[in-house]
């Protein structure tokens, strides 16, 4: 049998295991000691690693005020520390586990001469030698080796392995991600082959001199190891697995000021792509340790679309931060630690999304099966059904037994979490997709009792409910809190302080509650009354704000009216019933500032709070000083080499206006569907350059996302299984709206158009169908063999969902001749044009319904969908899912 390689045989210590192997990124610094150059100039040593984990800033404390003084990561090695060490404690299981079938990469990144080239060439050494060590002892497998190389100089990819120096292309392939066109893979003979390679590779890798390194390594370097491994012939057929994997060792080009390596012509030139690659990748890092469903620009760089799946794949990942720790090289140094900082939130991500995803698993299983006990005890008991009854026991158990599993899966899943929130010093309240698991959760918190109202994705936890939570929400002044609706139909609080109502002392003395209770800001507004305010009252989180204190504002509130955006709030006690709650809602818009109030200093002098991101670490604002300093004074300065521009999401500047105010009609008392309106959309359009997963969920009508939360003790009715699905279904539009950067108008259309009716569910899969058409073949455009490929695996899967006899009635129905090779052609044309360039979109929903298994051969699509289907007013929606609708 296969060796477990996080056995004994490598001697893993327990540790490491409890880090480098349950985390997907493992994240550690290391601190080369000062060189030559360094000591002769008296430059300092600044930093210090005062455990294995921590490092700290030692000098001069007024530049402590400003930055952290303290630094946590996975492992932290100071200049004694050898480059064995690191690749013992943690980069080597990582490394390893390409024995086991999984992909993992080992990045090295840091500054100029900080030592990414020597730490790396030592870890890959010894992941070689431990590799075929491994190999050598197994007499039950066989393994085949393969070896690929390439550098990224100056935003053009060469093969390593190839003397010709020709640029390469890289292609997106549906199954296997991004590839490198016309690369060589090396067959390997043994560990000295692979090591002659490697030589090859150091000697055609760009080298040059700068004033930081005489060795200077001018491109990014991938080192590519890929094994394969099966059973010998004689092994049971258990052990037959065929493994397939790869290891990336990537020496990243280091950052660098080209004031001090003083670098012109092409040293300047390469340093420029340098550093904007690098850019690149610290923004795809940020974004990914934010979480959710941002636009992830990998395809901004040559360098990110080559490591995407190392970085937000399902790979395991270390990234080796490399530092100096001479005072010259601080500002460097810091955003070094910024950036591993960030990575380390990615791995904290992924554990947030794993306990998320189980969490929702299970609740469903759960619901499921009370379901189906419930049905169980109804079953009328006579002698035909007695077999049914045992079949259903069966599935009952089965299910008992998959509930167990993913419960036990969930909490090692959360204690992992916490074990990661504890060692990153995350505050979990500050982890906004720990809402998701609300959806499907009734919990009590802070002595309220669980709403059974969805409200949005934050709401549970940033609500008036918990006003620690909503301190701690209007702290993280993430943009994606910002929109939604939030009600409060708590009677006891019957809070109205809305444009439109009335001024007067009730309302004043219920702002004063909430302001006890840490709201920020409360917008008033008075049309008709002049006790009214026009604007914005601001009320800070210590601020005792009374009758008196909100007079006061009153004069300052006409200058703020233009700042900011407004959410509603509501809240909910489950001690009332539901349609009472609706009746005791009430609104309350709640301002909050999105940009410095120091626009007028009166203000921000007063109550005003100015709301600005504290938390370091995801303030990771790469110093762009120097990348751009070097940009700038590069020779080659035409922008951006990358391509693909126009795949990106458009970005449109920010704009702090009026248009930022939102008015809300406070006389519904009821629930408001959508507070969309149009004007309202071309402003959101126009102030977002990104589009926040959660704001578009907030969009949703709360009545119908209500219905999809089902009750405690209530069973789901079939009508809400379709709102289960449709949930889904949602989720994962959006999700690949993102990946196939679809336009916001587009989005926002949806939104509108798509509301939970079960008649639109035809609609809603053409839409997903679309998409993933879009998402596997994004250069769509302009490559040919990518639409060729989507229509022959179309056609295949049609083919292969239908019996014989089936597929010739389908042939006959749509005129298909039967001839096999001329039927394959016609099929897939006809396929292709059903499905991407349609004139009715019945015939299109016919095709996915088959496609999807959903009906019947022999139905029409009128008898499929009924008269329902295609209502007449509903063009839109078919333009929509044909894609070609134009809503400017
Ligand atoms: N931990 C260390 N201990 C001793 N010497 C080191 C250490 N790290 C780096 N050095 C030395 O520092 C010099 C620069 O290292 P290296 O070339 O690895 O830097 P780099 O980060 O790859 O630089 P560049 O990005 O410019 O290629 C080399 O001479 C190397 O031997």
């Amino acid at each position: 049998m296969m060796e477990s390689i996080s056995g004994d045989e490598f001697e893993i210590s327990n540790e490491q295991e409890s880090t480098a192997q349950d985390e997907k990124i493992f994240v550690a610094v290391r601190v080369r000691p000062l060189n030559g150059k360094e000591i002769a100039k008296g430059d300092t040593s600044d930093w210090e690693c005062v455990n294995t984990t921590t490092i700290v800033f030692k000098n001069n404390p007024s530049e402590r005020s400003t930055y952290p003084s303290a630094y946590t990561f996975d492992r932290v090695y100071g200049c004694d520390s050898s480059t064995k060490q690191v690749y013992e404690e943690g980069v080597k299981g990582i490394a390893l586990s390409v024995l086991n079938g999984i992909n993992s990469s080992i990045f090295a990144y840091g500054q100029t001469s900080s030592g990414k080239t020597y730490t790396m060439s030592g870890i890959t050494d010894y992941a070689i030698a431990d590799i075929y060590d491994y190999i050598s002892r197994q007499i039950d497998r066989e393994f085949t080796l393969k070896f690929s190389a390439i550098e990224i100089y100056n935003e053009c990819v060469r093969d390593l392995l190839s003397h010709d120096g020709a640029q390469l292309r890289l292609l997106d392939d549906p199954e296997k991600g991004i590839v490198v066109e016309k690369l060589t893979e090396a067959n390997l003979r043994d560990c000295n082959h692979l090591k002659e390679l490697i030589s090859v590779c150091e000697a055609e890798r760009q080298i040059g001199e700068t004033k930081l390194n005489e060795m200077s390594s001018r491109s990014h370097q991938i080192l590519r190891l890929m094994v394969e491994s099966s059973a010998c012939e004689y092994e049971g057929s258990d052990s037959g697995r065929t493994l397939a994997a790869s290891v990336n060792f990537v020496d990243l080009a280091g950052s660098e000021r080209a004031s001090q390596t003083l670098a012109a012509g092409t040293r300047l030139k390469e340093g420029s792509h340098i550093n904007r690659s690098l850019l690149t990748l610290g923004t795809v890092i940020r974004k990914l340790s934010k979480g959710g469903y941002s636009h992830i620009p990998y395809r901004n760089s040559k360098l990110t679309r080559i490591l995407q799946n190392s970085l937000g794949g399902n790979a395991r990942t270390a990234i080796v931060c490399t530092m100096s720790p001479a005072h010259s090289h601080v500002e460097q140094s810091r955003n070094t630690l910024l950036f591993a900082s960030c990575a380390k939130d990615v791995s904290t991500n992924a554990q947030v999304n794993l306990v998320i995803s189980d969490k929702a698993l299970v609740k469903q299983l759960q619901q499921e099966l009370a379901r189906l006990a419930n049905e169980l005890k109804t079953f009328p008991v006579s002698n035909d059904s007695t077999s049914l009854i045992k079949q259903m026991k069966l599935k009952l158990e089965k299910m008992e037994k998959e509930i167990e599993e993913l419960t036990q899966q969930r909490d090692l899943a959360e204690s992992r979490l916490d074990h990661l929130i504890r060692v990153t010093g995350t505050d979990p309240n500050s982890l906004p997709w720990m809402e998701t698991s609300d959806l499907y959760e009734n919990r009590s918190k802070d002595g309220y009792p669980a709403s059974d109202v969805y409200e949005g994705d934050s709401l549970n936890k940033y609500g008036l409910a918990d006003m620690e939570n909503s301190k701690k929400f209007l702290d993280d002044n993430s943009p994606r809190h910002f929109s939604g609706q939030y009600y409060v139909p708590d009677p006891s609080q019957e809070i109205t302080i809305s444009p439109g109502d009335s001024y007067n002392d009730q309302s004043i003395e219920k702002t004063s509650r909430i302001a006890n209770n840490n709201i920020i800001k409360v917008s008033e507004d008075s049309s008709n009354d002049n006790r009214n305010i026009d604007g914005t009252s601001s009320i800070g989180y210590n601020s005792t704000s009374n009758s008196e204190n909100s007079h006061k504002e009153d004069q300052n509130i006409e200058k703020k009216l233009c700042i900011g955006k407004s959410i509603t709030i509501k809240e909910t006690r489950v001690d009332d019933s539901y349609e009472s709650l609706k009746e005791n809602t009430k609104d309350i818009q709640i301002m909050v500032e999105q940009s410095p109030c120091s626009s007028d200093s009166e203000i921000s002098d007063s109550e005003g709070i100015c709301l600005t991101r504290s938390k370091s670490c995801n303030e990771f604002t790469m110093n762009a000083s120097y990348e751009k300093e070097i940009i700038a004074e590069s020779t080659d300065n035409n922008g951006p080499e990358t391509g693909n521009q126009d795949d990106y999401i458009q970005t449109i500047p920010k704009s702090k206006s009026e248009a930022d105010v939102k008015t809300i009609d406070q006389q519904n008392s009821g629930i408001p569907v959508m507070d969309l309106d149009e004007k309202e959309l071309e402003q959101k359009i126009n102030s977002s350059d990104e589009v926040d997963v959660s704001d578009e969920l907030s969009r949703f009508d709360p009545e119908l996302v209500k219905k999809t939360v089902p009750k405690a003790n209530e069973f789901i009715e079939p009508e809400e299984n379709w709102f289960m699905a449709f949930e889904k279904q949602r989720r994962e539009i959006i999700k690949l709206w993102h990946e196939c950067n679809t336009p916001l108008i587009h989005r926002t259309y949806f939104f509108l158009l798509f509301k939970g009716d079960k008649s639109d569910s035809v609609y809603m899969e053409v839409e997903l169908r679309r998409l993933s058409f879009l998402k596997n073949a994004p250069s769509r455009v302009t490559s040919a063999r990518a639409l060729n490929r989507e229509r022959i695996m179309l056609s295949k899967k049609l083919l292969k969902k239908f019996s014989s006899t089936q597929r010739e009635i389908l042939f006959r129905k749509w005129g298909i001749p039967l001839d096999s090779r001329q039927r394959r052609v016609q099929l897939s044309r006809l396929v292709w044009t059903k499905t991407n360039d349609i004139d009715h979109i019945k015939e299109s929903a016919e095709i996915v319904a088959k496609l999807v298994g959903m009906v019947e051969l022999n139905q029409t699509p009128k008898e499929l969908f009924g008269l329902s289907f295609l209502p007449k007013t509903d063009h839109f929606k078919t333009s929509f899912c044909r894609g070609t609708i134009s809503f400017t």
